[in-house]
């Protein structure tokens, strides 16, 4: 007899015991002898120390006990009553007021501005969540602080060059932006800026506020029937272009991304990047900041343009090279610049770019406009309340998206997901060393229709939760199996069963591991287990080459045993001297009389008497018990 000690493994079953692992109910006896009562689906985290306890699904951060929610409405109601508590959202920078009351209808709202980097590190320990603008870095060292209770960045604009996105990503936090609402303030502060360089407004304000009447100094230049180059033609790229197309302006775009209809629509020629700037009167920036477009514009692509451009820049500083941009202007390849943005903010007060005569400067107000702070601040408040709620965020930056109508499909997959990552590793002798794991979907749907990142997640989370600190959601996942080598590959098999459900079963297999219950190795020497969903509820429905059927919630004991009369009183009445209460029974067998795989859900953990008790049964030949 084995227990469930790494040192007393034993070979796999003979191949009697050995029924098709993908319908194992059709070659296995079932003994059902209770049931459970499951669980709702308890959207609360488990997370650890965190006040607000929620779950979000988008992020899947935590799930709870075995659960079902085959509905949209069973998991909203699931949602709203995991966010019982009361959040905290720190807001860094200022937020129009209409974002702020329906923040403050949430959770508790606290507007610290002008935190200091260690200051901001200091509070954010005590967040939930955090709302910034363009002016708050959202540093490694934040989320390290914010470790285990930072759920969601809020960035309330666009631009999200300010969060390092790949420490949210590592530490398991949806970074979430507000992309829509200051487009047209964006694009109309471009305008602004093109034609007040072009006619001299701020030069020529200042003069005459200094007393002077300059009218010859500021002739200025014409914009109708100049070439306008739209650098990025994305959303505040495309409605400059409308509105430089209404001045009378040609319009040429360049933008790798940019869909040619949409350029078409619009009346703008999409042209290579050195076609853009060689042959353009103005240059209008909208691309974002990334290491590909970082000081973009530079010595030799200043050198390639059109003597006397013109350039406006409301996309980023980053872009250029600012000290490039002061030799251009001062050679006079580029005869004026209008920027709203900095590669530091605020520049410095001596900047010889800020200082130089040929170029207008606003101090990053692209977005300030009354309708659109406004309208930024909703959106991100939504958004970050969203997601703290579980509910699927549409302007996600660091994860995959999934649909409302897909999660409410998944959600008992999601469950059942977790909880097979979680009895595998378990089955693995010491837990550790697991490199290689299968997941195998059956579903009678085509495998394109089945998005499985959520249940690969929360496989993912299963696995690795148990043997390491590590905390895992959508975020995080395929980042942290990667970290530690865990490679997971996926197959989907078309399966002749309902296509009304979404999958039909999951199967995990762990190879090159040994093993601390043998029943669980198959032939090729694999580790598997496969599960599927009943009535909303996960079943664990095979292990090793072995059928059985247990609802998966509580506790579990696995035990391979000689099939015969007796056996499940003999384990019962050893748990029930040890006050351990049955939720339910079941044995698997292939023949009569041979061998049986008895699985027996259990509220308590059994003490180690009992285990052992259990074990000294004759006819058991080996048993191990699993935390679900
Ligand atoms: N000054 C402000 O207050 C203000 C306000 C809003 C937006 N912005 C900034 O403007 C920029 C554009 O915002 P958006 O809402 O239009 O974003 P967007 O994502 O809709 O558009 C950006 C476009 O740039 C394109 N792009 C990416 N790399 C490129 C490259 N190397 N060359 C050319 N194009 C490239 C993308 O394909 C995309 O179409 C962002 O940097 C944003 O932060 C500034
Ligand atoms: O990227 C953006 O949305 C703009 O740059 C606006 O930034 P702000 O929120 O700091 O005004």
């Amino acid at each position: 007899m084995a227990s469930s000690s790494a040192s007393s493994i034993k070979p796999p079953l003979p191949s009697a015991l050995t029924p098709s692992s993908s319908s194992p109910s059709k070659s296995s006896a079932f003994c059902l002898v209770n049931t459970a009562s499951f669980n709702k689906l308890k959207l609360i985290s488990l997370s650890r120390s965190h006040a607000q306890r929620s779950f979000l699904v988008s992020n899947v951060l935590k799930t709870a006990d075995a659960s079902s929610a085959s509905t949209t409405k069973d998991l909203e109601s699931s949602f709203s009553s995991s966010v019982g508590t009361n959040p905290t959202i720190l807001v860094s920078e200022k937020l129009g007021e209409a974002g702020l009351r329906v923040l403050r209808e949430f959770g508790h709202v606290e507007c610290a501005y002008d935190l200091s980097p260690e200051e901001l590190c200091l509070k954010i320990a005590s967040c939930d969540a955090l709302i910034v603008r363009s002016g708050t870095k959202v540093t490694r060292q934040v989320f390290e602080a914010g470790k285990g209770r930072l759920k969601v960045v809020g960035r309330a604009g666009v631009g999200i060059d300010n969060v390092d996105l790949q420490a949210a990503t590592e530490f398991g936090c949806l970074v979430v932006n507000a992309p829509t609402a200051n487009t047209i303030a964006a694009a109309e502060h471009g305008i602004a800026l093109l034609t007040a360089m072009a006619r001299n407004v701020a030069q020529s304000d200042a003069s005459m506020k200094a007393g002077k009447w300059q009218r010859s100094k500021y002739v200025g230049v014409s914009m109708v029937g100049k070439t306008l180059a739209i650098m990025g033609f994305g959303k505040v790229g495309s409605e400059v272009a409308r509105r430089a197309k209404g001045l009378g302006m040609h319009v040429v775009a360049h933008d790798p991304y940019a869909p040619a209809d949409r350029a078409r629509a619009i009346g703008v020629d999409l042209v290579s990047f050195d076609e853009a700037i060689s042959n353009s009167d103005f240059i209008s920036l909208h691309m974002p900041l990334t290491s590909s477009t970082d000081k973009i514009f530079n010595d030799d692509t200043f050198a390639k343009m059109k003597k006397g451009v013109r350039i406006i820049n409301v996309a980023r500083g980053g872009v250029i090279d600012e000290d490039a941009l002061v030799r251009a202007l001062d050679s006079g390849i580029v005869a004026q610049a209008a920027l709203d943005v900095f590669t530091e903010e605020p520049p410095s007060k001596d900047s010889k770019l800020v200082q130089h005569e040929n170029v207008t400067v606003t101090p990053h107000l692209g977005a300030s406009t009354k309708e659109a702070q406004e309208g930024v601040a909703i959106e991100i408040a939504e958004a970050v309340i969203g997601a703290l709620n579980g509910e699927v965020s549409a302007t996600a930056v660091n994860a995959p998206m999934v649909a409302p109508e897909v999660l409410s499909e998944l959600a008992p997959y999601v469950v059942l997901a977790e909880k097979l990552g979680r009895l595998a590793v378990q089955l693995v002798s010491g837990g550790s060393g697991v490199k290689t794991v299968k997941v195998t979907y059956r579903s009678a749907r085509d495998p394109e229709d089945l998005d499985t990142r959520l249940l690969r997640a929360m496989i993912t989370k299963g696995i690795i939760e148990p043997i390491s600190n590590s905390y895992i959601n959508l975020v995080n996942a395929d980042f942290t199996a990667k970290q530690k080598g865990l490679r997971i590959s996926e197959e989907r098999i078309v399966v002749d069963s309902s296509p009304e459900l979404p999958v039909d079963s999951i199967q995990v297999q762990i190879s090159n591991v040994d093993s601390k219950f043998a029943s669980a190795v198959k032939e090729n020497g694999e580790i598997s287990i496969e599960g599927r969903v009943k009535f909303g509820i996960p079943h664990l429905t095979c292990v090793g080459s072995l059928g059985t059927d247990v609802s998966l919630e509580g506790n579990l004991i696995l035990c391979r045993q000689q099939d015969q009369p007796g056996m499940i009183g003999k384990v019962g009445n050893i748990l029930a001297e040890h006050n351990v209460n049955v939720s339910f029974m079941s044995v698997g067998r292939t023949s009569r009389r041979k061998q049986a795989i008895m699985a027996i859900g259990v509220d308590e953990e059994p003490n180690k008497e009992a285990l052992n008790k259990i074990g000294s049964v004759p006819a058991i030949e080996e048993f191990v018990f699993l935390k679900l």
